[in-house]
């Protein structure tokens, strides 16, 4: 090779030796810059995780441990002590309207003299202070969704006397907490007849809602997630584990506790925008697809959780309200 052309070769391979070096430096230099940023974020990573853990670990103890896991039981459990409120029978043909989407309502499930002895019951625990307490919204702020009071009643096994809103009720009482949770047996079992076979698991508690002469309304919703379940984008995993037995309720079970004629003037009716299915009683007034059901003493109520939306009309007179909510 002539001796320039060579010449010439080495300057040009030690130039982009040397571009080589000063983009090597310059990148380590910009990796130097962002590695900052890391070691911070590595700093602080394991409080956002704790942070993180912790935040999840209380939703879910107080969305679903306690009011459903911690002493929640099956059906077969919750029906040990006591006689279901519907046969099996009826229970079949309730799923069966269920399934089609219907409010199921089926009166006298009480007796004359239970009705009586429930009204004795109820007037001492109204006027007992901290028998009854403002619902979970109210105590939270919020006064225009919903305005009864509310306790929840437990059998002695499972009562804690130091929790708040618990109550043991008198005998009367007791003995309807106990046929309702017990219903979810006959429920079950007639599943294995419809198209799909459930098992619910039952909250060792029920809640006995007061709505008073004048001021008790509640209004328009589903007892589950309905649409608020996708609304709060990033948050979303919170709310998801904090409604934990909100979102598997299944079935909603409604005792009424009133006295058995209930006047149609007296206002109070639980109006569900379904289909009505009287399985035992009269049939049931009904304006465009919205069923009326007055909140008669011995009257069973059962609906979709999730799909049947209603609300409770302002009452004139006070309203008594036994709700289990059958999860699976
Ligand atoms: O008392 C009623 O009739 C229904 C109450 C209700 O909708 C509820 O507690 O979720
Ligand atoms: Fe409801």
């Amino acid at each position: 090779m002539h001796p320039l052309r060579s010449r010439c070769l080495q300057l040009a391979s030690a130039r982009r030796l040397a571009s080589g070096l000063a983009r090597l430096a310059q990148a380590k230099e910009e990796a130097a810059k962002t590695a900052e940023w890391p070691s911070a974020l590595r700093a602080v990573l394991p409080f956002v995780g704790l942070a993180g853990v912790g935040t999840a670990g209380h939703a879910f103890y107080d969305g679903l441990w306690v009011p459903l896991l911690r002493d929640g039981q099956s059906a077969e459990e919750a029906a040990r002590q006591a006689e279901p409120l519907l046969d099996a029978h009826l229970a079949g043909t309730a799923l069966t309207h269920l399934e089609r989407g219907e409010v199921v309502v089926v009166d006298g499930v009480l007796s004359a003299t239970l009705l009586a002895d429930l009204q004795r019951e109820l007037q001492s625990l109204a006027s007992t202070p901290g028998g009854l307490l403002p619902n979970p919204k109210v105590q939270a702020g919020n006064t225009e969704v919903r305005t009864d009071r509310v306790c929840y009643l437990r059998d002695p096994a499972s009562f804690s006397p130091t929790d708040e809103g618990q109550v043991l009720g008198g005998a009367a009482l007791q003995l309807c907490h106990r046929r309702l949770r017990a219903t979810a047996l006959v429920l079950e079992t007639g599943s294995q007849q419809a198209s799909r076979r459930r098992t619910f698991v039952v909250p060792a508690w029920t809640q006995l809602a007061q709505y008073t002469d004048g001021s008790g309304f509640y209004k328009w919703h589903t007892d589950g997630l309905g649409e608020e379940s996708g609304r709060f984008g990033p948050l979303g995993w919170y709310f998801w584990l904090q409604r934990g037995a909100v979102r598997r309720r299944s079935i909603t079970g409604i005792l009424y506790l009133n006295e058995e004629d209930w006047p149609s003037t007296a206002g109070g009716a639980l109006r569900c925008r379904a289909a009505a299915a009287p399985l035992r009683g009269p049939p049931l007034p009904s304006t465009a697809g919205i069923a009326e059901v007055l909140p008669k003493g011995g009257r069973l109520v059962l609906f979709d959780s999730h799909k049947i939306e209603h609300e409770v009309v302002a009452t004139r007179q006070d309203r008594w309200a036994l709700t289990v909510w059958l999860h699976e």
